[in-house]
């Protein structure tokens, strides 16, 4: 995954920033595409089936919990800013060395983390629009499938710390008083970009429109395209949902950025 690349003494730009959501774009929704393999498969994450007595999770959460646990340690993934865990409330360490990571975000504001509400909206609002219904048995593909498409939507969202950040930096006065005040529409009115937005959720169609056609080798081919997850579904999941707690995440970071 794309970083922004920023020194100590931490030159940020709008623009590198958005260039790296761009990005991020590819791999939120190629991971939709794969998770659109298998059908709903709700009893991995409604079903407490734990055969470990004491352990109410469903299969997904202990997998995800179980996959964090390791990315922690071998890999220090929460030591870089961009990632933030669902379950872990306790970090381990990492058994091997980790790359130093600038200190970009602002440290009482650089914890917010909103995945518990990520958690629900993707399993009961998200996943039922782009997946089919009913159940095939294959839980533990369609876990490793879930915490894929998590992890990129949490890392997409969680990066309007990041945006929040430039944001403060390129006009703190403006911010300021509405932050005092804890007035979060003044703030969100002051972060929103109308055409940015727009140009976002276009995009996003395309790419699903691209990456998910269904390709066929036969030349002049005029019959009606298939995709597999519908490129207007995608621009939606951006509009509804992923735009507007990527926002969230800019106001949170925003209240507490001058504490
Ligand atoms: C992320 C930004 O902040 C806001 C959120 C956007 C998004 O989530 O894509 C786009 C424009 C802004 O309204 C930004 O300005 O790029």
């Amino acid at each position: 995954m794309s970083s922004v690349v920023v020194e100590s003494d931490v030159q940020l730009s709008l623009d590198s920033i958005r260039e790296s959501l761009i990005r991020q774009e590819d791999t939120v929704v190629f991971s939709l595409i794969e998770r659109a393999k298998f059908p709903l498969n709700s009893a991995a994450f409604e079903e407490p089936r734990c055969l470990d007595s004491g352990n109410s999770s469903s299969l997904t959460e202990f997998f995800v919990r179980e996959i964090e646990t390791i990315q922690a340690k071998v890999v220090g993934r929460y030591a870089n800013p961009e990632e933030n865990p669902f379950f872990l409330d306790n970090i381990p360490h990492s058994v091997f060395p980790t790359h130093k990571y600038p200190q970009v975000l602002y440290p009482k504001a650089s914890s917010v983390n909103i995945n518990k509400r990520i958690w629900d909206v993707y399993f009961k609002e998200l996943l039922p629009l782009f997946v089919k219904p009913g159940e095939d048995g294959n839980y533990a593909s369609t876990a490793a499938s879930d915490l894929d498409c998590l992890q990129a939507i949490s890392r997409r969202i969680h990066y309007g710390k990041f945006v929040a950040e430039v944001k403060f930096r390129d006009a703190p006065h403006d911010y300021e008083s509405a932050i005092r005040s804890k007035d979060t529409e003044a703030l969100m009115k002051l972060l929103t970009f109308e055409k940015v937005e727009e140009m976002v959720k276009k995009r996003v169609e395309k790419k699903a429109e691209t990456f998910g056609q269904e390709v066929k080798c036969v030349s002049g081919d005029k019959s009606e395209k298939n995709y597999k997850v519908d490129p207007l579904l995608v621009s939606r999941i951006y509009g509804e949902w992923l735009i507007p707690l990527t926002k969230d995440v800019e106001v949170e970071y925003l209240l507490r950025r001058i504490d």
